[in-house]
């Protein structure tokens, strides 16, 4: 599990320990993990050109630290510094006492093997400001290491406000930043490196999962496992306009554990010509036999109320997506006041904004602005209607009405072709109904469902909804080792 705090925390950690330690220790720490990490990435450190971006701050100083230390090994070092009256003395001095140089040839950010961005760290607000924008847009041909954060990247949010310096590698001290992992801000960020200087933090508001989690949390039948015992998820799904959507989340649903798919609605036909092995009923969800779970709304179109309404008055997990989540927009969160069972969302973000509008008496955020501020978003949504919320899209979150977050690591762009976020959600019913909480299901579904898409998409080419699903029996396997 990666975990992620906020600036704040960070700052409370630091004075603490610092309180203890000789003054400058930190940086120093800091600063040894940043040069063997630059040292790694190039060929060979003697005679390498590295360039120092330094802001004004302490991020600017543990990268004239480091590249002292790359100095000392035989590199050229030299550092540009956006802010001189301002610039860490005691990094400066080190620089220089180890051979380093200032310089104002900015052409140097294009030359060299290595650049090093410490203009600002956890101390930046907004974007770039105007002497450090060119260098976003500069031509470069070294690898580019960000300072702890990428700068111009919001490290509570993710948020990218202005022009920001994308990284090849970040390596960040202490603990993840909640911007790391979270878009726009991931992706300026490249590999993530983690630093531990010793830190003492509280719990994370921001988790990510890794394969171990996963292998953990997978539901695995045993001797004593029965179908039933597996669960069985009910999916509600498709429509006489939209019978594809009924197969794609049936196909997600098959490859989420549970021992059993029960199918209710009027594709039951084709449903069960493709997928023998589902139990079919025509109806809703109040007249079918039992489930551990629901899933209702992929394609639901006219039918989704009904289907919507029968499944929420079940005492079993009940997971909302597409057209059930605009029908409970229209309803608001008070459709779910009365629920005795766990309840997920899935929305994208139209239909997380729709959602909101049905929420609140206040205008909603534009779908784009609600993708640029995820974790708020996401959170947001959740205590509004006191459940569980995946959002989905590039860099899909999950959020508590307590406000705790998992941030999806794996996934990729190709996954934005229709009919996918069907299979999520069949995948993800499937894995409520074989008995995961709605945090965990969610998450692991994404984490899934990410990794489906890769392996589908591999080498780069585009990917249908039934490639995805097909992979996800694979993606099962690698987190299980
Ligand atoms: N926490 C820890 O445990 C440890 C932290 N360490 C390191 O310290 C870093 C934090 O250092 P920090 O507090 O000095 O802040 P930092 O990020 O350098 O920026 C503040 C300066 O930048 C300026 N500035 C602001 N916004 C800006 C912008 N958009 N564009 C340009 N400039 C901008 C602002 O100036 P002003 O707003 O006054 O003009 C201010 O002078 C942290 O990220 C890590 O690298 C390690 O050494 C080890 C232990
Ligand atoms: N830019 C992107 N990067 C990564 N994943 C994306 C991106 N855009 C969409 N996705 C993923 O693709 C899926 C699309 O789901 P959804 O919007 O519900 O589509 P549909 O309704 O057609 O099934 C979701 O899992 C979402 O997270
Ligand atoms: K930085």
């Amino acid at each position: 599990m990666r975990h992620a705090h906020t600036v704040e925390q960070v700052r409370a950690a630091e004075a603490e320990l610092m309180a203890r330690l000789p003054e400058g220790t930190l940086m120093q720490r800091a600063a040894a993990g940043l040069a063997a990490t630059c040292a790694r990435l190039l060929p060979r450190v003697y005679g390498s050109r590295v360039v120092v971006l330094a802001g004004s701050g302490d991020n600017g100083g543990d990268a004239l630290y480091a590249g002292a230390r790359l100095a000392r090994r035989g590199a050229a070092v030299s550092a540009l510094l956006l802010a001189p009256e301002r610039v860490h003395t005691g990094g400066l001095a080190a620089l220089r006492a180890a051979g380093g140089r200032v310089t104002t040839d900015q052409g140097e950010f294009s030359r060299a093997d290595l650049v090093l961005d410490g203009i600002v760290g956890i101390g930046g607000r907004g974007g770039l400001r105007p002497e450090a924008q060119p260098y976003a847009a500069a031509e470069r041909r070294g690898v580019v290491v960000a300072v702890d954060v990428p700068s111009g990247v919001d490290p509570d949010s993710g948020a990218v406000p202005g022009a920001a310096l994308r990284a090849d590698v970040t390596v960040c001290f202490g603990t993840y930043k909640p911007g790391l992992l979270v878009d726009p801000g991931a992706s300026y960020a490249g590999i993530v490196q983690l630093v531990d200087i010793g830190l003492a933090l509280p719990g994370a508001g921001v988790t990510a999962l890794q394969h171990d989690d996963l292998a953990g949390m997978l539901p695995v039948p045993t001797v004593e496992s029965d179908k039933y015992r597996r669960g069985v998820v009910g999916v509600a799904a498709g429509s006489a306009r939209y019978p594809g959507a009924a197969l794609l989340a049936v196909a997600g649903a098959l490859r989420g554990g549970a021992g059993a798919v029960r199918y209710v609605g009027t594709a039951a036909e084709e449903v069960v010509r493709r997928f023998p092995e589902v139990l079919v009923t025509e109806g809703g969800p109040a007249g079918a036999g039992r489930v551990q779970a629901w899933v209702v709304g992929p394609g639901g179109g006219d039918g989704a109320a009904r289907a919507l309404e029968e499944a929420l008055a079940s005492p079993v997990p009940v997971l909302v997506d597409a057209d059930g989540l605009t029908e409970l927009a229209r309803l608001g969160p008070a459709a779910l006041a009365g629920r005795t069972a766990p309840t997920l969302l899935t929305p994208h973000t139209g239909e997380a904004a729709r959602l909101l509008a049905g929420a609140t008496a206040q205008a909603p955020p534009a779908a784009d602005e609600l993708a640029a501020a995820r974790l708020a978003s996401a959170r947001r949504l959740a205590a509004e209607y006191r459940a569980t919320v995946l959002l989905k899209g590039s860099t899909t979150v999950v959020a508590e009405p307590t406000g705790e977050v998992r941030v999806n690591p794996t996934g990729t762009s190709w996954l934005a072709t229709a009919g996918s976020g069907d299979v999520l959600a069949g995948l993800a019913g499937s894995l409520l109904a074989a008995g995961l909480g709605t945090l965990d299901a969610a998450s692991a579904a994404a984490y899934l469902h990410g990794l489906g898409g890769r392996e589908a998409a591999a080498g780069g080419g585009p990917v249908t909804a039934l490639d995805v699903a097909a992979r996800l029996g694979s993606a099962w396997r690698v987190v299980r080792g």
